[in-house]
């Protein structure tokens, strides 16, 4: 049995990782930190797991706390610039960390800092973090301590791209990714302009061209592509709970056939459980993919236009965060990579 603790259990993110976990078979929850539900049931803000969870929320002094040396890995879904003093810890203590915010995915930590408007306070920690995209560093994932498990919108984009930079098919500057994502995005602690009133019924970009992801994305395209990348990215909140689609489109340099296309993409990911690839002009959809860990892809070689688009779609709590956290927590145990991740999506 894998012994787990989850630190931000009551976030959206940290609430996606209970669910998930609760129903692993090789994973015995032993912690759910919580500062707003200490001491009460986790049931009390999360009654769809009730009878199916008796377990009691305790906020965490990650320094003190004793409950640490019960557990075998640590997940951390607290905000951005929290997890730096736990992922030390962690370190100190010889425990596995899967840390889900931004503090470890950018090597570069001028960069986060810049882009993160914070300091870095784990630089050391920082060098030895893996970038937990899973079908990407499978290999490095296995026999690391800390993973920084990406972005949602990065994940959505990077699988989409990753064939097409790899077989210098497209640029690696000159991208456009526009991307759609469900409210539960944004976390639990509601801002004013994620309410209800103000969501539904609404779409609306944010952040064009200047979103804390675009230096996560840009960092791995430039490791794919081996040179120097740039992206435009606009985000966009759409009504949705949950679901991120992501169209992308860049020039066809090689002038590559549609068949072309799906054989590349085919042969990429033909061993990928959770990578599903649409062809003949079929695209995927966000409720295709909702409530699972699967990223759909579909793809389109534009011959009028010389361009390429890929669209893909997301569960931005599953394989946007929560599920791919706990694929590669299979990964770092020697497990099958789909336990406790087999759920289909839900349809309608
Ligand atoms: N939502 C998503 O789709 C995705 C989220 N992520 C990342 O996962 C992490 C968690 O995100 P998400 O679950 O959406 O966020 P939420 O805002 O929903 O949850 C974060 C939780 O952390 C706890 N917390 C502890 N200390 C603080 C603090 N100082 N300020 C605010 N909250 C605190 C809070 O619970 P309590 O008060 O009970 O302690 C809070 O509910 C973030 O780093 C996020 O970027 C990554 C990918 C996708
Ligand atoms: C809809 C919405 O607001 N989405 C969030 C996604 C951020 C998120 O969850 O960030 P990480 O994946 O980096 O942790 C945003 O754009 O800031």
């Amino acid at each position: 049995m894998i012994n787990a603790g989850i630190l931000g259990s009551t976030g959206y993110a940290g609430a996606e990782l209970v669910r998930l976990l609760s129903s692993h078979k090789d994973v015995n929850i032993k912690f759910l930190d919580s500062r707003t539900y200490d001491k009460e049931e986790y049931t009390n803000p999360y009654p769809h797991l009730k009878n199916k969870l008796d377990k009691v929320c305790k906020s965490i002094n990650i320094f003190e706390s004793e409950l640490l040396d019960e557990v075998d890995i640590v997940f951390c879904a607290l905000p951005h610039g929290l997890s730096q003093d736990a992922v030390k810890v962690c370190i100190s203590k010889g425990k596995k960390i899967i840390d889900l915010s931004a503090d470890f995915r950018i090597k570069d930590p001028s960069l986060y800092e810049k882009w993160y408007k914070t300091t870095h306070n784990a630089k050391e920690e920082l060098k030895s973090a893996v970038y937990g995209l899973t079908e990407i560093y499978r290999e490095k994932i296995k026999s690391s301590t800390v993973i920084a498990n990406p972005g949602c919108y990065p994940t959505s984009i990077l699988l989409a791209l990753y064939p097409l930079l790899k077989e210098n098919i497209i640029s690696s500057k000159g991208i456009i990714a526009d991307s759609k994502s469900g409210v539960s995005g944004a976390g639990r602690n509601i801002m004013d302009s994620n309410l209800f009133s103000q969501c539904n019924e609404n779409i609306r970009g944010y952040s064009i061209g200047e979103h804390r992801h675009i230096p996560e994305i840009e960092q791995e395209i430039a490791a794919f592509a081996e040179e120097e990348a740039s992206i435009q990215f606009t985000p966009h909140l759409v009504p949705l709970n949950r679901g991120i689609l992501s169209t992308i489109y860049a020039d066809n340099k090689k002038g590559v056939t549609q068949y072309d296309l799906e054989d590349i993409y085919g042969n990429y990911y033909k061993d990928e459980y959770f990578i599903r690839l649409f062809s003949r002009g079929e695209l995927p959809q966000t409720k295709g993919v909702s409530g699972s860990n699967f990223c759909d892809i579909g793809l389109k070689v534009d011959e009028r236009t010389g361009k390429i688009i890929i669209v893909s779609a997301i569960d931005n709590l599953i394989k946007g965060a929560a599920g791919q956290a706990v694929q590669n927590m299979n990964l770092l145990f020697n497990l099958k990579e789909n336990s406790g991740l087999e759920q289909m999506p839900l349809w309608p």
